[in-house]
């Protein structure tokens, strides 16, 4: 099935998942708050509060999943205080569980992960995604944005089609620094704190501090690294996650 656009695709694999997920941990947490992609998508609220929350995407890189191009994720971050305490990213097809606990590191099947060493943009692989968004403006602005970063120039750009493992791939020093904006709480709550518990460093495309909601991101190995990029973004705002619909 398809969601917001032609392009933004569901299956019933994605909501079977998230209930799964969702029904296991309510049994042994019965009191906890979820934020859920396909229950958003069916209507449940996306505000994120105090409270323990669990955020997940059942199938980041979906439409991965459909043409069995192989870079598919499960994707649970788990927040308190609005700060995510833990989080997992099952990389299905490579059978890699990237894991993060606040304050005690982050590990692939165990081994612990750290982030690339280069401080140099022009040695450095950036990780980025065209998004699920059609619209002339936006992708005008995505490729402006791309254009930018290609011609700092950088080693390469490259993309898995999945924001949990493309911030994977930055705390496993795969690529030095991924940034996206249209991305959803859900593609990036795990996934954030995989990388600054990998040593890397989070903010928003306008080099302000990251805002879970805000649908914008820049995960790199350093400050010096994020900085750069986001003088290359040319940045724009989509509405935000805990926006309240427009009828
Ligand atoms: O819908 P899923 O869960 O597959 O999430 C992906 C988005 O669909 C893409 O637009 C976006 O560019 C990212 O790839 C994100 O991971
Ligand atoms: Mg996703
Ligand atoms: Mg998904």
């Amino acid at each position: 099935m398809t969601k917001s656009s032609s392009v933004d695709l569901v299956t019933q694999t994605d909501q079977k998942v998230e209930q799964l997920i969702i029904q296991s941990v309510k049994e042994k947490f019965p009191t906890h708050r979820f934020i859920g992609e396909e229950s958003v998508a069916a209507g449940e609220s996306c505000v994120l509060t105090d409270a323990p929350t669990w955020i997940i995407d059942p199938i980041d890189g979906t439409t991965n999943f459909v043409h069995a191009f192989p870079f598919v994720a499960v994707s649970i971050g788990f927040s308190v205080n609005k700060q995510v305490e833990f989080g997992v990213v099952f990389s299905c097809l490579e059978d890699k569980m990237f894991t993060a606990r606040r304050g005690k590191g982050a590990f692939c099947n165990g081994e612990p992960l750290q982030v690339s060493d280069q401080e140099d943009i022009k040695q450095s692989i950036i990780a980025t995604e065209f998004g699920s968004s059609r619209d002339p403006d936006a992708v005008d602005r995505i490729f402006s944005s791309l254009r930018n970063v290609l011609c700092i120039p950088v080693h390469g750009v490259r993309g898995a089609g999945t924001a949990a493992i493309n911030m994977c791939l930055v705390a496993s020093g795969c690529v030095e620094a991924y940034y996206e904006i249209g991305i959803h709480v859900w593609d990036i709550a795990a996934g954030s704190l995989i990388v600054s518990e990998a040593g890397g460093v989070l903010m928003d495309v306008d080099g302000g501090p990251l805002d879970l909601m805000s649908r914008r991101i820049v995960a790199a190995n350093s400050r010096t690294i994020a900085e750069r990029i986001v003088r290359e973004i040319d940045a724009f705002g989509p509405p935000r996650d805990d926006e309240p619909l427009r009828r």
